[in-house]
């Protein structure tokens, strides 16, 4: 089957820059599926877009879209693509629905078929009631609503979304990641690239994990953090009680089947003297079965235990696992 992207050793190497901004990424999405690009800042994801939406020139390799060579015919390519970038690019001299039509008739849609799509995209992006509006008047929300309906009026093969969500309050969330699912049952490929790893573990069957230039990983998010050496947790919200709270993590990570200890943020006490601290173990061992052994040892060292609760890793610590902690 024909992939709807398909990368192969791709190369960017932007003039007077000491290092290749992509730097021998491969990567195939099948058509229909919802992807996720993920990767720290300057890891080349921008990039990579920008060549497969024809509006940056590779250096070498290959990049296509549903077959197309993007370096070859780029007008075909572009005209299976669309993109929803993070900031709002509509046309502030044009009324909602204007920017539809406006959008429509540069892909050649014909006057009642854009007419009609407009009207549906309206609809379907909960902004009937705003078709006249002016795009200064819409809310955060609704603007990253109309840029999805006008990525989607010419009916493209794949969709780039860069950071979907990003200053959006809960509500207006939930609706853009319910229209992505839609996107996905219609059979339209997504292509995601967000840094919120809660939205990517929701939204993609698959995530490709890129650091400088190269893909590290590529697999469903189940499978990624089943495959993190210490995939099971268990959370402690614990009050050390006058023990020494680094003898403590260090006795916790030598308990089996735990591989190690992180401290996570928590309430500290007014004076500061005997703060309650978080800790989060990252086990091998069925989580579960860690309860009472770390309840034990605890107990030993009259530490007060406020909380101790099982669960499982998340697409953030396998991303934390592959590209570090270190800024970028
Ligand atoms: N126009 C440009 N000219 C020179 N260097 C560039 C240009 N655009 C990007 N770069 C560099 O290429 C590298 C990759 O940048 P890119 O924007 O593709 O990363 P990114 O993964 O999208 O990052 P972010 O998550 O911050 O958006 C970075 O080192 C960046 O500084």
């Amino acid at each position: 089957m024909t992939a709807a992207v398909e990368v192969v050793d791709l190369v960017k190497h932007y003039p007077k820059s000491a290092h290749n901004a992509v730097d021998g990424l491969s990567f195939r999405v099948p058509p229909g599926e919802i992807f996720g690009l993920l990767g720290p800042n300057g890891a080349g994801k921008t990039t990579t877009v920008g060549i497969l939406t024809t509006r940056v020139v590779l250096t070498s390799g290959y990049a296509a879209i549903g077959g197309v060579d993007v370096a070859r015919d780029p007008v075909t390519a572009r005209s299976k693509v669309a993109v929803v970038p993070q900031r709002v690019n509509l046309d502030r001299s044009l009324n909602v629905r204007q920017n539809l039509l406006f959008h429509a008739s540069y892909h050649g849609i014909g006057r009642t078929e854009r007419h009609a799509l407009a009207s549906e995209l309206l609809e379907r992006m909960g902004l009937a009631d705003k078709s006249r509006a002016r795009v200064d008047d819409l809310s955060g929300g609704q603007a990253q609503r109309l840029m999805i309906a006008r990525a989607l009026i010419h009916h493209p093969e794949v969709l780039f979304l860069d950071e979907p969500s990003t200053g959006l309050d809960p509500q207006a969330r939930l609706f853009v990641h319910d229209r992505i699912n839609d996107l996905r049952a219609e059979g339209v490929t997504v292509v995601l690239t967000t840094h919120d790893m809660k939205e990517a573990e929701k939204l993609s069957d698959r995530v490709g994990v890129v650091d400088h230039g190269r893909m590290l990983t590529v697999d469903t998010p189940a499978a990624l953090i089943k495959s993190l050496p210490g995939s099971g947790t268990v959370d402690t919200r614990i009050r050390p009680n006058g023990a020494d709270r680094d003898k403590l993590t260090e006795l916790l990570a030598e308990l089996p089947g735990v591989r190690r200890v992180e401290p996570l943020s928590g309430p500290a006490t007014a004076d500061g003297t005997d703060p309650e601290i978080a800790l989060r173990l990252y086990v091998d061992a069925d989580p579960g079965s860690l309860l009472g052994p770390v309840a034990a040892e605890l107990h030993e060292h009259d530490v007060v235990v406020s909380d101790l609760s099982p669960g499982s890793a998340s697409l953030e610590d396998v991303f934390i696992e592959l590209t570090g902690r270190d800024l970028r």
